[in-house]
C-alpha cells in the first residue's frame, strides 16, 4: 500500500486547510504521494515547500491511516511552521480554520475522521 501524506499546519489555535481544485473539489490538508525511498515526513516537508513554499516541522499522527483507494491511504500528521507564510499555488483556495469552523460538510471523505480528531486538539 501507498501512501498519500496529508499535513495538518497548526498556528494560533486555527489549522490551514487548502481546497482542492473541483471536479473532485473540496478541503483537504497540504501534501501528496509519498515518493519511493522517502520517508512520511520527508514527503511532508517536500510537499508543503512545493506546494506552499512553507517550511514546516513535523509532529504526531493524528491517527490511523485511511484507505483512499485500492493503491493508497491517506495519513495525516501535525505540523508547526518554521517559516514563512503559505503561498497558493496548486489549490483554488487556502483557509485557516478555527475549531468551531471545522464543517465537515466541505471536506473531502477520507480526511473526515482525521478532521474529527484535530477538532479536540485546536
Ligand atoms: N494531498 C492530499 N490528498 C488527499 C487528501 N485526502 C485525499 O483523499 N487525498 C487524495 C486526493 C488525491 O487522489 C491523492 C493525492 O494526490 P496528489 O495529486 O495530491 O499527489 P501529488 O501531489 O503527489 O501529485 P501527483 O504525483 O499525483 O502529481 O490523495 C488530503 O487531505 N491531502
Amino acid at each position: 500500500m501507498k501512501t498519500v501524506v496529508g499535513v495538518a499546519v497548526v498556528a494560533d489555535n486555527r489549522v490551514l486547510a487548502a481546497y482542492r481544485p473541483d471536479p473532485d473539489g473540496g478541503w483537504e490538508f497540504p501534501g501528496g504521494k509519498v515518493e519511493p525511498g522517502e520517508t512520511d515526513e520527508q514527503a511532508a516537508v517536500r510537499e508543503l515547500r512545493e506546494e506552499l513554499d512553507l517550511e514546516i516541522k513535523v509532529g504526531a499522527s493524528l491517527g490511523p491511516a485511511v484507505n483512499i483507494s485500492p493503491e493508497y491511504q491517506l495519513h495525516v500528521y501535525l505540523a508547526t511552521v518554521v517559516s514563512g507564510d503559505p503561498v497558493l499555488r496548486e489549490h483554488s483556495e487556502l483557509r485557516w480554520f478555527a475549531a468551531p469552523e471545522l464543517d465537515e460538510a466541505g471536506w473531502l471523505v477520507p480526511d473526515r475522521p482525521f478532521v474529527r480528531e484535530l477538532r479536540g486538539r485546536l
